[in-house]
């Protein structure tokens, strides 16, 4: 495989955290979680270079505090982000360079990831063009009308939690995040961006322990979880 190259989206004001910083570089059991991201990604033999999208002017802020005396080896461009998570990937795309063959986008947020999971993806991007980590959902979902009646209820043996790392052939995530601009389209996810071209995307089935650090009891779960790891280890 040519290059791979992972962007980090990280330029979220963490509304739902409700701390007075960008949620990523609170400490998770002593370490700022976009740290513990950058970390697994750099960890991943496919991976080459890290492209790092942050908080316009959070730039110098973060080479100094969060890059210097780590020893992070693959970070090679730190860019400012957008307004929306999808403005700020697109930010870390055109921060590529044009012989780029695979790109990994993975949330600065999901720092539970696993090494192992990322080259799962990976590989099956390699083999289909676009794939992504995801679980089962646990829950019964409902569809709501806007008074939140319910509308409908999926059977949930189809239902799946996408996760990051969503990974994709260059010139199809290009092509996606150009169209969807284009179109005025906004997806929370870039898979979305994907499909909406017709194009397949295969989910691989990763774990519950990547969660999406969103809301303050995720970085109790986040820092649990960590713990039964080292725990695991000793
Ligand atoms: N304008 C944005 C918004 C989000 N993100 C990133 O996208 C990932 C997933 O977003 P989310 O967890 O929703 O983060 P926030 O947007 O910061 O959170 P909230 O929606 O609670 O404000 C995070 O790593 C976040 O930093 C980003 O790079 N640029
Ligand atoms: C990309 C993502 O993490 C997949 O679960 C998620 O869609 C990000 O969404 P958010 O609205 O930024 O939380």
């Amino acid at each position: 495989m040519g290059n791979v190259i992972a962007v980090i989206p990280a330029a979220g004001v963490g509304s739902r955290m409700r701390a007075n910083i960008n949620k990523q570089y609170l400490l998770l059991e002593g370490t700022p979680i976009i740290t513990r991201t950058i970390k697994a990604l750099e960890s991943c033999p496919e991976i080459s270079n890290v492209v790092l999208v942050v908080g316009p002017g959070e730039e110098e802020f973060c080479r100094s505090r969060i890059l210097e005396g780590n020893g992070f080896t693959k970070v090679m461009a730190v860019v400012p982000g957008g307004d929306h998570r999808q403005s700020s990937v697109y930010n870390g795309l055109c921060a590529l360079p044009q012989d780029t063959e695979m790109v990994v986008i993975h949330d600065g947020a999901r720092p539970l990831v696993q090494p192992g999971e990322i080259s799962r993806v990976v590989q099956a991007a390699g083999e289909i063009g676009a794939a992504a980590l995801a679980v089962p959902v646990k829950d019964t979902i409902k569809v709501v009308d806007e008074q939140g009646k319910v509308v409908s209820t999926p059977p949930r043996e189809r239902l799946w939690a996408v996760q990051t790392p969503q990974v994709f052939r260059y010139e199809l995530i290009m092509q996606a995040h150009r169209m969807a601009r284009a179109a005025g389209v906004l997806a929370t996810d870039d898979c979305a961006l994907v499909e909406a071209l017709g194009h397949p995307v295969k989910l691989v089935a990763g774990s519950y322990e990547n969660l999406k650090i969103t809301t303050p009891e995720d970085l109790v779960l986040a820092a649990a979880l960590l713990r039964r790891r080292y725990n695991r280890c000793e």
